[in-house]
């Protein structure tokens, strides 16, 4: 018997375009969502977009609240939940980077509530898709969440957020390159279930940033235009496989490791960047270009421009494969000495 079944969810309103903060009001009037919005947003976000969305929900009748979160937690997201059963929210609205995203997306998985994503920066594709990643234990990998209904991106708040949020974004939509080799070489060797579709999707998003890199540029507003729907693409891409597949390989492995070893150091995108031109690397690939096309968009290429020390590097390549059941070109793990050997090649070190 036939017993394949594909469900696919995907945001229904995705606005992207000057000015566009203003129209979010009708973008989820459109929606048929019923109740209250909870904004849920954190501080420089709210400064920014947030407190415009809520007077503009206010101003149609809607009787928004909302509730700021300051880090990425499981107790940010148990207090937004607080928040929207206490008002007895109909919908959330995240409105922010990716931790006031992530944490909306979640408190509405949690709480089977309609979530509706505002980006106020283009830092990694999260943005678009149906998972979250708040960091809990070890684990620092995205896990299902809700999937946003809608997705309002003004491109004047993205160009106008700090550029190196962008040139994250910009790393993580390149990664989707070894990503997809992991995956298909997974599919290869472990009969890991892969998407063509999703995974051409995928990886044409990166070949056309790739082939934008030159005139991606700082204060341009055609630049957060170009990485925010690059953006949408590698999000779109991740709802049809259901799965982070498309955009996560070796190199986010990486990130997630440097993420537990040291917290903070640098952006996900810029990690993931780094990350991709080592993998590209072990997959004898182009990773000259992948690391051309980075340093054209001011992304960072080597573990001093990251901020981390080269031993960091090394330790979290080698311990990368542990960070979940997720086949990559890593495999059972690297030696010590392959890492040290792929980091100086690569420039990295
Ligand atoms: N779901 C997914 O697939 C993924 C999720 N993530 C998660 O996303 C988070 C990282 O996202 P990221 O966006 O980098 O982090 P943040 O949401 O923390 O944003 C980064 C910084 O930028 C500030 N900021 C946001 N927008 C603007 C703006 N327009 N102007 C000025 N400053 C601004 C924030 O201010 P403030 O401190 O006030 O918020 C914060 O200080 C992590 O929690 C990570 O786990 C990462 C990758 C993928
Ligand atoms: O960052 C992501 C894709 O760019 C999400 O991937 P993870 O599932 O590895 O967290
Ligand atoms: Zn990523």
């Amino acid at each position: 018997m036939f017993d394949k079944t594909t469900w696919i969810r995907l945001p229904r309103n995705v606005v992207v375009g000057h000015g566009v903060l203003d129209q979010t009001v009708e973008a989820v009037s459109e929606l048929h969502l019923h109740g209250r919005p909870l904004v849920v947003t954190s501080p420089t976000p709210r400064r920014v977009a947030a407190d415009r969305v809520a007077a503009d929900f206010e101003d149609a009748g809607e009787d928004p609240a909302v509730v700021e979160i300051e880090t990425a937690s499981f107790e940010a997201v148990q207090e937004v939940i607080a928040a929207a059963e206490e008002i007895d929210a109909g919908y959330l609205v995240g409105v922010g980077g990716g931790k006031a995203i992530d944490i909306a997306k979640m408190a509405s998985h949690d709480i089977g509530r309609g979530f509706v994503s505002v980006p106020t920066a283009a830092s990694h594709d999260g943005i678009v898709s149906g998972r979250g990643s708040v960091p809990e234990g070890d684990t620092r990998h995205s896990v299902a969440a809700e999937p946003p209904l809608a997705v309002i991106a003004d491109t004047e708040i993205l160009a106008d957020a700090p550029w190196e949020l962008t040139t994250a974004g910009c790393a993580d939509i390149i990664s989707n390159y070894t990503a997809i080799k992991d995956w298909r070489l997974a599919n290869r060797l472990q009969n890991v279930e892969y998407h063509h579709y999703a995974a051409a999707l995928a990886e044409m998003t990166a070949e056309m940033l790739v082939e934008e890199a030159d005139s991606i540029k700082q204060g341009l507003e055609e630049s957060a235009w170009a990485v925010v729907k690059a953006l949408v693409s590698s999000g779109v891409a991740m709802s049809i496989a259901d799965s982070s597949r498309p955009a996560s390989g070796a190199e986010h492995l990486f990130s997630h490791q440097l993420d537990r070893m040291v917290p903070d150091a640098a952006l996900h995108g810029h990690q993931v960047g780094v990350g991709t031109i080592v993998a590209e690397y072990l997959h004898g690939g182009n990773w000259r270009g992948v690391r051309d096309a980075l340093s054209t968009i001011g992304a960072p290429t080597t573990a001093e421009e990251l901020g981390i020390d080269e031993e960091t590097v090394v330790a979290a390549l080698t311990s990368a494969h542990e960070i979940r059941d997720r086949y990559t070109i890593l495999g059972n793990g690297m030696s010590e000495a392959a890492a040290y050997e792929a980091v100086e090649t690569t420039g990295v070190i």
